[in-house]
């Protein structure tokens, strides 16, 4: 006997309803309609892309079960999307998606499912793209369901009518289950202040504890690739989402945006896709740059950053070059951009590095010898993701060797990524040939002692580096035994000076120096 469709749903909603909170059943469950069943396969209606990527994305679990449990293991689920709600001339227009994720192997119920009667969505009949928050919603076929074949579409269409004024949007939407995002390991624990970001770091904190209130909005951080431009501006809004949890936070990169954009004007949608926006309290977007010489989609931000920048919302973005070089954006937006505070991010200095690799180490539970953690900071001098990723490698060849990390293994192990680096003079070769050539152990350049022969080959040592490294003064003292930049200034004057007045003295440098310039 074949199975009523409204049947089948009303039970399935009795199970998700038992695993899901009641605020979260009324929110997602209630609003869906069910359209058919055929065969095993049950379509529901859901009222918008966004409604059927949230589900997807949040309770895809729940459903595969209920369905599971219903029609057993070759029960599928497809989706009807109303796109278009219609007017008085219109009838209101659907889409047929499928789900968006396979089922796992041995997971029954959802699952990818070839449409029925479908048509391209994409006017190009392109492949899917990542169009939505998150999800894989692009190119899904579409068909045209019978206007009021079942009342729930119309009333689902008048319902979403009145989202037309984005005023009304804001009363009609639960802020509080819209996903931010965000990714949380983002904090400001983890993020870690040097003379590199401190500008950067300190506005975003600001920010993060008075949202829309400082005079830091927008807030732009700019930077170069890997320097922590992302991980700042998710610190900002995991920080605002734990302590204002009445705020809607949302991230989206600027590509994301684009997209998203593009995505509804091809649906007609562009006015739910404003709605979306206009209720945000903090919107972080990344990668501003890339709405250079997109110019409906800059217009759109526009009009959104006007909208929540005057209704004292924070809008917090990142770009990989300052705003004065952001060329391929309109004046109009560049000039908002500036009314707020414009903080760089830099590649971190020899110090930040070293505490950023003993903080990754220790959330990955690795312990490292800080004669390597000095020679990873050395090694890799600039993006903070490469020294992440040799982090990683390290790790990994110490699991899969079962040795603890020492010198030789993070040498050996990171040879071919440092190559460049390692060619070059640096602080380690430098110390090894002074104390060389004054037949001291390297040693003893770091430690206290005031021996002469010790305090002179301490000084050419760091005459040599100022001479043939890029290190701060600061920097310099650090590898010789946390002496301060002044101490480093008094050697390299000291020897300065010696040179001039000691000829003997003079000799010694330049056949040291030719083993720096040979090298
Ligand atoms: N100061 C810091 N403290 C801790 N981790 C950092 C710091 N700076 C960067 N990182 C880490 O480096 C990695 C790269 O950072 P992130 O992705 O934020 O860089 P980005 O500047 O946004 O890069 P891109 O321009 O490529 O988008 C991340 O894993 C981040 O956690």
């Amino acid at each position: 006997m074949s199975q009523d469709f409204r049947i089948v749903w009303a039970n399935c909603l009795r199970v998700i309803r038992t695993e899901v909170g009641e605020q979260s059943f009324r929110t997602w469950f209630e609003p869906i309609a069910p359209v058919e069943l055929q065969g095993k396969v049950l379509t529901i209606q859901v009222p918008s892309v966004y409604f059927y990527e949230f589900l997807e994305e949040h309770y895809v679990e729940e459903l595969k079960r209920a369905i599971f449990q219903e029609l057993g293991p070759e029960g599928r689920l497809e989706y009807s999307v109303v796109v278009d709600q219609g007017n008085a001339q219109a009838p209101p227009r659907a889409m047929h998606l499928p789900p968006a994720r396979k089922a796992a192997p041995g997971t029954p119920a959802v699952e990818n499912r070839a449409p029925v009667n479908g048509r391209p969505y994409n006017s190009n009949g392109s492949p899917p793209q990542n169009n939505g928050f998150g999800r894989n919603a692009g190119a899904p076929p579409a068909r045209h369901l019978v206007p009021g074949a079942n009342t729930a579409t119309a009333a689902q269409a008048q319902a979403a009518n009145t989202l037309r004024n984005p005023f009304d949007a804001a009363k009609t939407m639960d802020r509080n289950i819209v996903p931010s995002q965000l990714n949380t390991t983002y904090t400001f624990e983890n993020y870690v202040e040097g003379d590199c970001n401190r500008l950067a770091r300190s506005a975003g904190l600001a920010v993060a504890n008075k949202p829309g209130t400082t005079a830091f909005n927008p807030l732009m951080v700019y930077g170069g690739v890997g320097l922590g431009k992302t991980h700042l501006v998710q610190a900002i809004g995991n920080h605002i989402k734990a302590t204002n949890t009445e705020k809607f936070v949302l991230y989206v990169s600027a590509e994301k945006f684009t997209n998203q954009f593009i995505e509804s004007l091809q649906r007609n949608a562009v006015q739910d896709f404003a709605n979306f926006y206009l209720l945000v309290d903090v919107l972080i977007l990344d990668d501003v740059q890339f709405l250079a010489n997109k110019g409906k989609t800059q217009e759109m931000f526009f009009h959104i950053f006007n909208h929540l920048h005057q209704g004292g919302r924070q809008i917090v973005m990142t770009s990989d070059r300052p705003p004065r070089e952001l060329s391929g954006l309109e004046d109009r937006l560049l000039s908002r951009f500036k009314w707020g505070l414009t903080a760089d991010v830099q590649s971190p200095d020899f110090e930040t590095r070293i505490a950023i690799i003993q903080n990754k180490a220790q959330q990955d539970g690795m312990e490292i010898a800080p004669q390597v953690v000095e020679y990873l900071a050395h090694s890799v001098p600039t993006n903070v993701r490469e020294l992440e990723g040799v982090l990683t490698t390290l790790l990994a060849q110490s699991v899969l060797t079962r040795r603890d990390i020492d010198l030789d293994m993070a040498k050996g192990a990171l040879r071919h990524i440092i190559e460049e680096v390692e060619a070059e003079v640096n602080v380690d070769f430098i110390q090894k040939t002074v104390a060389d050539y004054f037949s001291i152990p390297v040693a003893l350049l770091k430690e206290k002692t005031r021996k002469k022969e010790v305090v002179t080959a301490r000084q050419v040592a760091m005459y040599f580096t100022k001479e043939h490294t890029t290190h701060s003064l600061k920097t310099i003292g650090y590898h010789f035994g946390g002496r301060d930049h002044a101490t480093v200034i008094h050697s390299v004057q000291t020897v300065s000076d010696l040179i001039d007045s000691d000829k003997k003295f003079k000799e010694q440098i330049s056949e040291l120096r030719k083993k720096f310039v040979q090298k």
